[in-house]
């Protein structure tokens, strides 16, 4: 049994380096790259490392604290994101995403600055295993919402009356605090049928930071499957 576990966390670990090293390579010369956050952005962050090792003129912007630390030790030079117009290219992961590329986010608790980054960005590449591609969005997966403390227990009741159920996310015994100061709810809104209006009537609720369906932002997701990676591109609007 243990071999049979140990032997699947090896094939999505392999999905997760494949997706990496087939997003890495969109990368060009002199670009201003988005670094994501997760263990799938992890082994795209080591690939540009190599490139810059390699000569590559790159400048990066880190889409957590975590990640920042990660890039500096391969030496990857960081900017200010108030110090460029836009990003040419960022490289993140996804806890979900279905047929219509829609991503739900946070997992790792770094969803805003990655909604940030990702709204910054011209190529907006997601890399995933293929466990990610799901039916229905957020019936395994439950959706972080950033909040500002002060007014969790008001967006926690504001998300029952949606249909909601949510728990304040928990790190050592106490509330997880993002990069940014705020918390993550966790809500279990079911099988998200119409992420569109749901996203909308979030970002209604005074309080709410920045929630985890990222609707239009994903340019391209690569998701290893096996010994290959599938591509999926957003239709040219
Ligand atoms: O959204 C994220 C962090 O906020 C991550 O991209 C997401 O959680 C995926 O992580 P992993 O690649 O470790 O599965």
């Amino acid at each position: 049994m243990k071999l049979v576990k140990k032997k699947a966390s090896e094939a999505i670990e392999k999905e997760k380096q494949l997706a990496a090293l087939a997003a890495v390579s969109y990368i060009q010369n002199g670009q201003v790259i988005g670094l994501g956050s997760g263990s799938t952005a992890n082994y795209a962050i080591r690939e540009i490392g190599k490139l810059v090792q390699n000569g590559f003129q790159l400048k990066a912007i880190p889409t957590s604290k975590k990640t920042q630390l990660l890039a500096e030790s391969f030496h990857i030079p960081i900017i200010d994101s108030n110090s460029i117009d836009h990003i040419d290219i960022t490289i993140d992961g996804a806890d979900e995403f279905n047929d219509d590329m829609v991503l739900i986010k946070g997992g790792g608790g770094a969803l805003f600055r990655e909604k940030i980054v990702a709204s910054m960005t011209r190529k907006q590449i997601i890399i995933a295993d293929s466990s990610k591609l799901v039916r229905h969005l957020g019936l395994e997966f439950k959706l972080p919402i950033e909040v500002i403390p002060f007014a969790s227990n008001y967006v926690m009741n504001r998300l029952h009356i949606l249909g909601g159920t949510s728990i304040i996310r928990q790190k050592g015994g106490k509330a997880f605090v993002t990069d940014l100061g705020n918390w993550i709810l966790d809500v279990d809104l079911g099988h998200i049928r119409d992420p569109l209006s749901l996203s909308r009537s979030l970002d209604e609720i005074v309080g709410v930071v920045c929630h985890g369906l990222f609707i239009d932002l994903a340019d391209i997701i690569i998701m290893g499957k096996g010994e290959t990676t599938e591509a999926f591109l957003r239709p040219k609007s």
